[in-house]
């Protein structure tokens, strides 16, 4: 694990926009196109707002979520809502963001319409990711009623998660594509995030599952 400092929270927001801009003209070097996945939460606001001015080929990259709460997007709820008034303005209007939800009354339902446009995705160019203060990342979360399953090497791509503190039934990737991406960074801010963070690097992932995905991430960090 890499960890990066930053004095104050717009520091890091140009900082890390720079980084993840960059990762995506440098992928888009060799590839065609790249994917890159991204939290919903509060705390990648100022980053996408900063991300989204950059000059890339924006209509080569696929975004998609690293978990989605399945409400439709007229919810104040919804991912997908928040990344297209967050990221997917300017210039990163032109991406092609790619749907987590259905009409579906339940993400169980919903998944196998989902799963066969998720394919061609992977492996994950450029990973970001939030974390819980109880350590969750993505819908992985402690005492999620199919996390041993997302969580075991041959997971699906995508599964539903109900968790107590979670609210509505979600759907989120699983670890082995998020642990399968070509760079992944962690977005954290606050000193109780950081307390969250020290623990977590000791911490059996069933208890933090943000513990398995540490080993390869580069982690920015603002009080
Ligand atoms: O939909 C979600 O809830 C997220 O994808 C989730 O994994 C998020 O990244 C963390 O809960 C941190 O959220 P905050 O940035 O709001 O603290």
């Amino acid at each position: 694990m890499d960890l990066i400092e930053y004095p104050d929270r717009e520091i890091l927001a140009m900082g890390l926009a720079d980084m993840l801009a960059g990762a995506l003209r440098k992928c888009l070097t060799v590839h065609e196109r790249a994917s890159f996945c991204v939290p919903g939460g509060s705390s990648p606001g100022e980053v996408f707002a900063s991300l989204s001015g950059a000059a890339l080929d924006w209509d080569r990259v696929d975004v998609l979520l690293n978990d989605e709460r399945w409400v439709p997007e007229t919810s104040d709820r919804s991912n997908t809502a928040l990344l297209r008034r967050t990221l997917l303005t300017d210039r990163a209007a032109a991406a092609n963001l790619v749907p987590m939800t259905t009409d579906a009354a339940a993400p169980e339902d919903g998944i196998p319409d989902l799963l066969p446009r998720y394919d061609a995705l992977f492996p994950i160019s450029l990973l970001l990711l939030g974390m819980g203060e109880d350590g969750h990342t993505a819908s992985l979360f402690p005492g999620g009623d199919k996390l041993s399953a997302a969580m075991a090497d041959d997971a699906p791509a995508l599964m539903a998660m109900r968790a107590p503190g979670a609210g509505e039934a979600r759907v989120t990737l699983t670890l082995p594509v998020l642990r399968d991406a070509m760079e992944t960074h962690l977005l954290i801010m606050g000193d109780a995030k950081r307390e969250v963070l020290d623990r977590a690097r000791n911490a059996d992932p069933m208890d933090m599952p943000i513990a398995a995905l540490l080993p390869e991430a580069t982690v920015h960090w603002a009080p």
